[in-house]
């Protein structure tokens, strides 16, 4: 089975890794290059610094949180979707569909007592890419509700300097540099000049990234969170090229400011989680 599936519709292109069933690569049509940022650094056994990597069932730290319920307590740091190999269940050329499920894996069951299937579609357009992930708590779990959060952890290949975040004026926001202190955007635009790492709370449901790139979220999708490391976190990091904290922004849709608690033998789509990220102008 090859560790990448590729997708084309007309003259874009997307790439899609079955490790953490990352989309490691999106090029539109008229587009030269990708516009997910990449690192140049890849560290074995880390999940990938960049492109779209999903987060589940937990965002950040247990620490980061004060309502983490006991059924989270062991989980790693942003989960474990994105390091694990996921199975291809359907593809079409311009549309795959991976899935992550305890009847693969087990052993996820030791830190995280249900039994569920994941399902992550990826379709491509011309113009656009559209992720959708499922969750299905099955009902043989051991435990009624199955709490979690998700998140798109999308790195846009935008420079983090310059690059602007329309769509979130007037929204609360936890600003992960302060302690989660929430704060209130004054600003038309964020940017991302300083470090950044907030969660912001609701907002439009498309954002503006930049010149080029509106990000559609579902309502199933309340938070955004935009980060950047900066100079001094980000040549710190070891799985990032030197100034690579330059070249992108993250702008992340996610349901995480608060958990999911999803019964029992419940499916919840369609979507549970569904971020559409597309090319707005130059195409
Ligand atoms: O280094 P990672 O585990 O991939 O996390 C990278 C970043 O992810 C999110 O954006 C968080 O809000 C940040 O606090 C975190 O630093």
């Amino acid at each position: 089975m090859e560790d990448v599936v590729s997708l084309e519709a007309g003259s874009a292109t997307a790439q899609v890794a079955l490790y953490g069933s990352t989309v490691i690569a999106w090029r539109p049509k008229k587009s030269t290059e990708s516009l997910l940022f990449m690192s140049k650094k890849d560290v074995a056994g880390k999940p990938y610094r960049g492109g779209i990597p999903l987060v589940f069932p937990l965002f950040g730290a247990v620490s980061d949180h004060s309502d983490v319920p006991q059924t989270l307590s062991k989980a790693p740091r942003h989960g474990f979707a994105r390091d694990r190999r996921w199975k291809t269940i359907d593809f079409n050329g311009d549309r795959v569909t991976m899935s992550l499920t305890t009847q693969d894996y087990p052993e996820l069951r030791d830190g995280y007592p249900f039994d569920f299937e994941l399902h992550h579609s990826i379709l491509l357009t011309e113009t656009a890419l559209e992720c959708t992930l499922k969750v299905k708590h099955l009902s043989s779990s051991q435990n009624d509700e199955m709490a979690f959060h998700a998140l798109f952890h999308n790195y846009l290949a935008l420079p983090s300097q310059s690059t602007k975040v329309a769509g979130l004026q007037g929204r609360s926001y936890r600003d992960k540099l302060q302690g989660g202190k929430v704060l209130q955007e004054s600003q038309d635009t964020c940017s991302y000049v300083e470090p950044k790492d907030s969660v912001y709370l609701g907002g439009a449901p498309t954002l503006r990234i930049g010149e080029a790139i509106e990000l559609k979220r579902s309502e199933t999708l309340p938070d955004t969170t935009l980060w950047n490391p900066g100079k001094e976190a980000g040549d710190g990091m070891s799985d990032l090229h030197n100034g690579g904290w330059k070249e992108f922004v993250c702008a992340e849709p996610g349901h995480v400011a608060s958990f999911v608690h999803l019964a029992k033998g419940q499916e919840v789509c369609p979507p549970l989680c569904a971020s559409r990220v597309l090319l707005l102008l130059g195409c």
